[in-house]
């Protein structure tokens, strides 16, 4: 092996190294995230419950709009980009409000499968 071959070799162990690494920081906040959206769909959990209690909708636009506002900032200043911070917070509101309107007909129909 010459030693130009020699160098390509060691940039690639290097490279696979560094990668190894930055996947187990991926797989860490991966956790991170699991753990944040059960905690988040706990929370929303217990709103859809008292929203079918008290005969409240299950979505409320203007709250999601000043979420969307609110989010959009905490993004761009985290160098995230903001239409992406919109869609994802569009995609987990409206799984929460499937969730609500099926926590309020169980509640009217007495069904809990
Ligand atoms: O805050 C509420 O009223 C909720 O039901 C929670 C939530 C959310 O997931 O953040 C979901 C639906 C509403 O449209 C607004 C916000």
């Amino acid at each position: 092996m010459n030693h130009s071959q020699d160098s390509t070799q060691t940039a690639t162990d290097a490279a696979l190294v560094e990668l190894r690494s930055i996947r187990g920081t991926i797989d860490n906040l991966d956790a991170v995230l699991v753990g944040v959206l059960a905690e988040r769909f706990k929370a929303t959990q217990r709103v859809g419950e008292l929203k079918a209690v008290n005969n409240l909708p299950a979505g409320d636009p203007e709250r999601e709009q000043r979420q969307i506002e609110r989010l959009r900032t905490l993004a761009a200043e985290a160098q995230l980009d903001p239409e992406f911070a919109e869609k994802i917070l569009n995609f987990i509101i409206s799984e929460v409000i499937q969730r609500h309107e099926r926590i309020a007909e169980e509640l009217r129909t007495g069904s809990h499968d």
